[in-house]
């Protein structure tokens, strides 16, 4: 399926609205998101095969946010115990949309893929399934600061003995020299993957009242809050990190 590259933000724009993961979004996410975020394909990649120990047969696997589905396929792609299902989950309708289409033509070109059910809805509303694996690949930094804490733990209550919450997010840091110097080599990775100033300026403008990155000790204690007992950083690139959460 191809995917267009992402010029969203390269005209000067009289008002920048805020970010939303509308049809725009959609047709260039996959662009966006390499282009933006650090890590992410090893990101994605990993998390597959990090799944795969934490799976446990005839259990749901979360992909919270899932967007266009990166990480269900990688889910599909890795997790082999009999019985697992993948629960893809977004609240945009054109995500969700084009999610099922990227599915189906993965359900093309393999065989033997976990079962998918692929649902549009608010993840603060879900009732989840017992689960071995809980995805949120750079969504929480999206959820309202006020509701994350009351998410998790309704995450944790559903993860059986043995699984695992996979979180990443961006992270933000208390230390304005580490602020300042990460900041400026995410701006250099995406000069180098083909910003302009223009397009990076309107970016920023646009997720800045939307996307609210908390710092990684934050993430720490909110996760134990949430009654979480262990939290293991397993990648980091620049201000981009990934965390395994053990119930
Ligand atoms: C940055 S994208 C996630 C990227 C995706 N997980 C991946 O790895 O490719 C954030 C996604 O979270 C979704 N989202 C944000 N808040 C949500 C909510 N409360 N319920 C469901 N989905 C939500 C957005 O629609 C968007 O598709
Ligand atoms: O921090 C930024 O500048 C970003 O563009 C990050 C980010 C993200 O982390 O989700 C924001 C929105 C898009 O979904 C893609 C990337």
């Amino acid at each position: 399926m191809s995917t267009d590259p992402d010029r969203l933000f390269a005209r000067p724009l009289d008002q920048v609205p805020d970010f939303a993961f509308n049809e725009d979004v959609v047709r260039v996410f996959p662009d966006m998101i390499k282009r933006s975020v650090p890590g992410y394909p090893t990101i994605v990649e990993n998390l597959g095969v990090l799944a795969a120990r934490f799976a446990q047969p005839d259990t749901a696997l979360y992909d919270l946010g899932a967007s266009l589905g990166a990480v269900t396929q990688a889910l599909r792609r890795h997790v082999r115990s009999d019985g697992c299902r993948v629960i893809a989950v977004d609240n945009s309708a054109a995500m969700v949309e084009r999610c099922r289409q990227y599915l189906n033509a993965q359900d093309s070109m393999f065989q033997e893929l976990l079962p998918v059910q692929v649902m549009e809805a608010d993840i603060l509303s879900l009732q989840f399934e017992p689960a071995s694996v809980v995805a949120l690949n750079f969504t929480l930094q999206f959820v309202a600061p006020g509701q994350r804490l009351e998410l998790l733990t309704r995450i944790r209550q559903a993860l059986l003995p043995g699984g695992a919450l996979i979180l990443s997010e961006k992270l933000h840091f208390a230390d304005d020299q580490e602020q300042a110097l990460l900041n400026d080599l995410h701006l250099d990775f995406k000069r180098a993957n083909g910003y302009s100033e223009l397009e990076i300026a309107q970016k920023r403008s646009a997720i800045e009242h939307v996307m609210k990155p908390d710092t990684l000790e934050t993430h720490q204690s909110r996760l134990r809050a949430a009654g979480f007992s262990k939290v293991v950083p397993w990648f980091q690139c620049l201000n981009f990190a990934s965390l395994i959460a053990l119930p």
